[in-house]
């Protein structure tokens, strides 16, 4: 009798985490039991409290839970296997159920919760294989506590109507510590940890039916004994020939295929026009924004072109997602993909529009600036200060596309701070035109004035393709039509927060805004490191109730860290806009990974600082390689460093190598060369992610720089708005690593986690 074999989810992870060893004896267990279930090398029983489950041997201390899902017409039978786990943790209570709420197989894994939960509920765990073992006994009782259950204002009947795994209920009732509840719900299948931690973090009844359990109803009418059903409800891997590279994967597979039922909605649905997702750091924002790419390009009908535009704000993410989005999506599809970055995208269009005799060469913001000074000097000029009015030029002028100098005396100055009388605003113009002209004369233009340019021409495009259709003649009847339609059906853009307001203008012309599907826009205000701030729907993207989605649940930072993070963006003085004229702030965020707790340390000297820094790096370096078992696994592009400025990364880099760490440095391209720690200033770790990360230098004086303190008083605006930035950059940085972050300085510590190493007691 042979067998098909599938594998539940939690199975598989559990399967990455196992040594290379357990995981090549279950590939020869999954043969053999497709070959046979029955043959005696593999001892199939039935555990004797749930006649569901069964145990078979995969090696000596390995077992495989499984349960029969049914029977294939050619009498194949069908496993499910549920857990893998050593046979210490096999026991009788164990127990395989259908949900009644999403109709899917789920496994709630008791083998997890701790003794004082289960005591609490009054259950016993007898194990499978007692003979095996040497029980510790236990002895502890859970410490009688004063304190009432955590959920007590919640009856076992609301939580099962809400989809609370059965034999969870009593357990989640009992519980009175924060504790407790990881313990009970680590094991949990998704929806009850869904469910019971938004109730525990203050939900609402209604909020959780509506928004946690509505979404994943089924509506037919549900068989609760019938496996066969569930399993094709139920997202399972099918063991075959490729298992094992499937495994191999490991956590880089998690994300390409167990979407939450949250993002995978956001993922997969119709929108009538533009759509917004936001949410905290490591809410699975960028990876919505890849599976929705995928989802749009299956919808395509056949054809060679580009249809779908996948942008971000650098240049290293958008490889990123190119490198994600060609394992996620087939070649054939991915060649329909056009994956660039912002700057590059609006360099195409000028290119396009622009004879080769008179393209520009691009220059920073900074080598502008020091133009500009340049110019002030030359013509005495003390009455204006560089940066102002380089800023005025980029965010009133370029930011608002502002035409002429009457034009200039009208614009609204929103957010500039310092109000500009009529007579400062015609001095104002007056030297930006002799600037722009300076830069002209030097064939050189600024990535705002390029980005400027290609809204233009976007938008007169735009406009002549909606002309001719008025006119009844339709996109491509005619020779020269790449002119004549939009560029793209779909646009889907990553860090949203970044981009400038003439971006979205040529983002929103390169699109039909009469199409659905037309703009999808991920991003989190909370971590803006650039001064564009804008309102989409003054710039013609308009999204309305239910097209604007917050994710709240990181996949990437443990709880500890969080925690920390949190203090550093939500400062009671600071809101957050949403893209548009309202506010977004990270009410419910919140993660259910645990790790160590982050280490804020202060030095005397920048030198011992560094001392500690190779310290805690050596000490990561060799956690890391122990993380595998019996292979050691390479720490190389697991840890970083981050600092506040270019001339700190070089000590950095100079310093460990002495002491034997080898470093890449974080450049604009990605890690240059193969260094085990990538060592980069905050603002390359935009969008990034390392299982432990360093912060160094967090000083006074250093984030935000000394240098803002002259705005305080004369422009207290410009002020704020300094020490926002800072702010976000710090949290970005923060919320990079998985599981270990040391943050540290040498003086004071910054302004911006005083309190928390305060309280940190370092
Ligand atoms: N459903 C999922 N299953 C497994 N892993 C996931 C899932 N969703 C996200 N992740 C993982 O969580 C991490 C963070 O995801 P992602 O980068 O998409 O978050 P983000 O919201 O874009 O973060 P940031 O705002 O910091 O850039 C990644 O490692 C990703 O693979």
């Amino acid at each position: 009798m042979t067998a098909r074999l599938s594998l539940y989810r939690k199975a598989e992870q559990e399967l990455y985490k196992l040594d290379r060893a357990v995981k090549a004896q279950f590939y020869d267990f999954s043969h053999m039991f497709r070959a046979n279930p029955d043959q005696p090398g593999l001892d199939l029983k039935k555990l004797k409290g749930d006649s569901r489950i069964y145990r078979a041997k995969i090696n000596q201390s390995y077992r495989a839970l499984l349960t029969p899902v049914g029977v294939d017409p050619d009498n194949t039978q069908h496993w499910l296997v549920i857990a893998v786990r050593h046979r210490k943790d096999v026991y009788d209570e164990l127990q395989v159920a259908v949900n009644r709420v999403t109709g899917e197989i789920e496994f709630v894994d008791l083998a997890v919760v701790g003794s004082s939960a289960l005591r609490r509920a009054g259950i016993t765990l007898t194990p499978a294989e007692p003979e095996a073992i040497t029980p510790p006994v236990e002895q502890i009782e859970p410490v009688p506590t004063a304190e009432p259950p955590l959920l007590a204002a919640y009856s076992a009947e609301q939580l099962r109507e809400l989809g609370v795994a059965e034999q969870l209920i009593d357990l989640v009732l009992a519980v009175t510590s924060d504790t407790e509840l990881d313990e009970v719900l680590d094991g949990a299948p998704m929806l009850s940890k869904d469910v019971i931690y938004g109730l525990a973090s203050g939900m609402g009844l209604d909020e959780v039916r509506q928004e946690v359990t509505a979404p994943v109803k089924v509506d037919e009418d549900l068989d609760l004994t019938d496996f066969a059903a569930a399993v094709t409800r139920t997202k399972v891997t099918t063991v075959d020939k490729n298992v094992q590279a499937k495994i191999d994967e490991g956590d880089f597979r998690a994300w390409k295929v167990f979407l939450h039922p949250t993002q995978e909605r956001l993922a997969n649905h119709h929108y009538k026009g533009p759509v917004r997702i936001s949410g905290g750091p490591g809410t699975g924002k960028t990876i919505v924004a890849l599976h929705r790419v995928n989802h749009l390009a299956r919808q395509l009908p056949p054809g060679t072109d580009k249809p779908i535009l996948l942008t971000t704000f650098t240049m290293n993410l958008a490889a990123d997602l190119q490198l994600r989005l060609a394992s996620l999506v087939d070649p054939d599809l991915m060649a329909r993909v056009d994956v660039t970055h912002i700057d590059q995208l609006a360099a195409r269009v000028v290119g396009e529009n622009t004879a080769q005799r008179q393209r520009k060469q691009r220059i920073t913001d900074q080598v502008a600036l020091t133009e500009l000074r340049q110019l002030l000097a030359e013509l005495d000029e003390q009455r204006w200060d560089a940066e102002f009015l380089l800023d005025e030029w980029e965010q009133v002028i370029l930011g608002q596309s502002v035409p002429s100098r009457s034009d200039y005396f009208q614009v609204r100055r929103a957010g500039r701070g310092r109000s500009l009388t009529r007579p400062e605003r015609s001095q104002a113009w007056k030297l930006i035109e002799q600037f722009t002209a300076r830069l002209d004369k030097l064939g050189v233009e600024t990535w705002g004035q390029a980005a400027e340019r290609a809204a233009r021409y976007e938008m007169d495009r735009a406009a002549a393709v909606e002309a001719r259709r008025a006119a009844g003649t339709s996109d491509g009847e005619s020779s020269g039509s790449r002119h004549l339609g939009y560029r793209y059906q779909h646009v889907v853009v990553d860090e949203a927060q970044d981009l400038r307001a003439s971006h979205w203008k040529m983002l929103r012309a390169m699109v039909d805004p009469n199409q659905p599907n037309d703009m999808f826009i991920a991003g989190d205000t909370h971590q803006r490191i650039y001064d564009h701030q804008v309102a989409l729907g003054a710039l013609g993207i308009n999204i309305r109730g239910r097209r604007s989605t917050r994710l709240t649940l990181s996949y990437r930072t443990t709880r500890e860290i969080l925690a920390r993070a949190l203090l550093v963006a939500d400062d009671k003085d600071v809101t957050y806009d949403d893209l548009n004229d309202g506010t977004d702030d990270l009410a419910g965020y919140r993660s259910i990974l645990h790790g160590p707790r982050p280490t804020f340390a202060g030095y005397g000297s920048w030198d011992e600082e560094l001392a500690g820094l190779a310290s805690t790096l050596s000490t990561w370096r060799e956690e890391i390689a122990g993380d595998g078992g019996s292979t050691r696994r390479d720490p190389a592009g697991h840890i970083a460093v981050c600092v506040t400025d270019r001339e700190r990364v070089g000590q950095v880099m100079a310093f460990l190598t002495t002491a034997n760490i080898t470093c890449a440095e974080l450049t604009k391209d990605g890690p240059s060369g193969d260094g085990e720690v990538h060592v980069g200033t905050m603002h390359r770790f935009k969008g990034l992610e390392y299982q432990k990360l360093a912060i160094v230098g967090v000083n006074q004086g250093a984030i935000p720089r000394a240098g803002i303190e002259r705005y305080r008083h004369d422009d207290p605006t410009r002020y704020e708005r300094e020490v926002r930035k800072a702010r976000s950059l710090l949290f970005v940085a923060v919320t990079r690593a998985r599981d270990g972050l040391a943050v540290s300085w040498n003086g004071s510590p910054s302004q911006l986690i005083a309190g928390i190493a305060e309280s940190s007691g370092e």
